[in-house]
């Protein structure tokens, strides 16, 4: 999701729709870059052939940026121009992104 500054509402992160995306977070070991990228998990129908999983989130992870778990499923975070935040269908996903998370954070 992202946080909508002007309507002061969170709104889904992609698509006007909101969808259950599976997000991971990608590392770069040649240039020690972390990457969270999320796609949904219902693949769109385009023009009746191809299949899409559009990208929902696909945002670098800036050294230094506080990871806040705001509950035990929905943790936030911001970079210049967003505040991100991803409602988790899990406590235990919740924990295990969070994980990763930290570890990227302190690997930069
Ligand atoms: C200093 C600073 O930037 N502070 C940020 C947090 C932060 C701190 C430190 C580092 C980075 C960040 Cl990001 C900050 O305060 N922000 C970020 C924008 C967010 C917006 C609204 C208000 C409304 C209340 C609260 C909220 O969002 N909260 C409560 C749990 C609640 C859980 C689920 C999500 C799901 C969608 C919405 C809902 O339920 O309908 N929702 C919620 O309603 C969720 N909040 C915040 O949380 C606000």
């Amino acid at each position: 999701m992202l946080y909508d500054d002007v309507h002061k509402r969170w709104v889904p992160a992609g698509s006007e729709a909101p969808s259950i995306s599976r997000v991971h977070i990608y590392h770069h070991p040649g240039a020690n870059t972390f990457r969270v990228v999320g796609r949904k998990l219902q693949a769109d129908q385009q023009n009746g052939r191809r299949l899409l999983r559009a990208m929902v989130i696909n945002c670098p992870i800036v050294k230094g940026i506080k990871y806040n778990q705001a509950t035990p499923n929905f943790h936030q975070w911001r970079d210049p121009k967003h505040v991100w935040g991803l409602n988790f269908g899990s406590m235990e996903d919740a924990a295990l992104f969070a994980d990763s998370m930290m570890h990227a954070l302190q690997a930069l």
